[in-house]
């Protein structure tokens, strides 16, 4: 047994630090091309109706990090030291790996702060990742994907259940699973996003004892390609019109409060629902919970190849 310390890349979307950031962010996130000046407001006017301009996704993500850390050191005292790397802003995940090497580490593991592998979005973070150790000579392995872990599934179930308390248990209650929408091209490079998104689903309800339910997707980019689909507004449409007056969303495809929950689902999905006359709630987010974080310090301990 060695005491050598592992270096833990904990990798996340990212968020803009305030307002006056959000163009740099967006220009990141269309590969250097800045957004028009409709699509910067459209985009801006999201995030100040969620919490009138505050980010709360870099919080999130600061004490998710935190925790992991705690969680790992209970399990395995000074072995594993967490770094942030962030797609879309800083820290990058570069820099996160940069961070790293200066601190002397040559061992590492990545993690996605998403339980889902896709090609387009956690394999976009694994080849960054991979391209700046390779330079700084970095050994790393990564977590792909956790979207099985028994606790990260644990978690999901006491969500639901609980929220289901909040319903009118004696009627029809529709439980959306939902993720964030890729271009459907993805279908045609075998990508393993969706079939991964449909077994969390099915065992969380199964696990909950949930027999009506169905996955949906939300948030597709603002892009001209089609998007995977059906939408979350229009599964809520079609379900209206089916006669349903109760629906829980779940969006298992994240894991903490941002803007994809607090204003797609939060606002907009709820806003479309009592149009509809649906009663709309949406289970907590995974953030800190103490079985979220066992799944992924699991995982990274899973993938230390270098452990006694
Ligand atoms: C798969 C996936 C996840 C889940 C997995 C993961 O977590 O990685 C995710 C999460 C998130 N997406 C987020 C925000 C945004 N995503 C956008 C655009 C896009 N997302 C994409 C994919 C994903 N995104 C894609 C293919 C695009 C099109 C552009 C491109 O090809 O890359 C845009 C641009 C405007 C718009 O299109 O809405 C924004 C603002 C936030 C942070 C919110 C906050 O700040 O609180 C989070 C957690
Ligand atoms: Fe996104």
């Amino acid at each position: 047994m060695s005491n050598e310390r592992i270096g833990v890349l904990v990798m996340s979307y990212g968020t803009p630090e305030s307002l006056d950031g959000v163009e740099e962010y967006y220009t990141h996130i269309r590969r250097g091309n800045p957004p028009t000046p409709e699509l910067l407001d459209e985009l801006k006017g999201r995030y100040e109706a969620v919490v009138g301009g505050v980010f709360p996704l870099r919080e999130n993500t600061n004490n998710q990090v935190a925790a992991l850390q705690k969680t790992l050191d209970a399990a395995a005292p000074g072995r594993y030291v967490c770094y942030q790397g962030l797609k879309h802003a800083r820290p990058y995940i570069e820099d996160g790996v940069e961070a790293m090497a200066k601190d002397g580490i040559t061992k590492a593991i990545g993690i996605v702060l998403a339980p889902h592998y896709s090609m387009m979005s956690v394999g976009g973070y694994i080849k960054r990742a991979k391209e700046k150790a390779g330079e700084l000579g970095v050994a790393m392995s990564f977590v792909e994907s956790y979207h099985l872990h028994p606790k990260l599934i644990e978690a999901l179930v006491d969500r639901v259940v609980g929220k289901l308390g909040e319903f009118d248990r004696s009627q029809p209650i529709k439980v959306l699973f939902s993720a964030h929408s890729l271009p459907e091209r993805i279908r045609e490079m075998g990508d393993p996003y969706e079939k991964q998104l449909l077994e969390t689903s099915e065992a969380v309800a199964n696990k909950a004892g949930v027999a009506d339910w169905s996955f949906t997707w939300q948030s597709a980019g603002r892009t001209h390609e089609p998007w995977l689909g059906p939408d979350i507004l229009d599964t809520l449409k079609e379900l209206a019109d089916q006669g349903m007056k109760q629906v829980l969303s779940a969006p298992v495809g994240f894991v903490s409060d941002h803007l994809e929950v607090l204003y797609d689902l939060d606002i907009e999905a709820k806003a479309v629902s009592a149009d509809l006359d649906i009663h709309f709630e949406r289970i907590d987010m995974l953030n800190t919970d103490a079985f979220y974080m066992e799944a992924l310090a699991e995982s990274v301990v899973d993938k230390d190849e270098w452990k006694a």
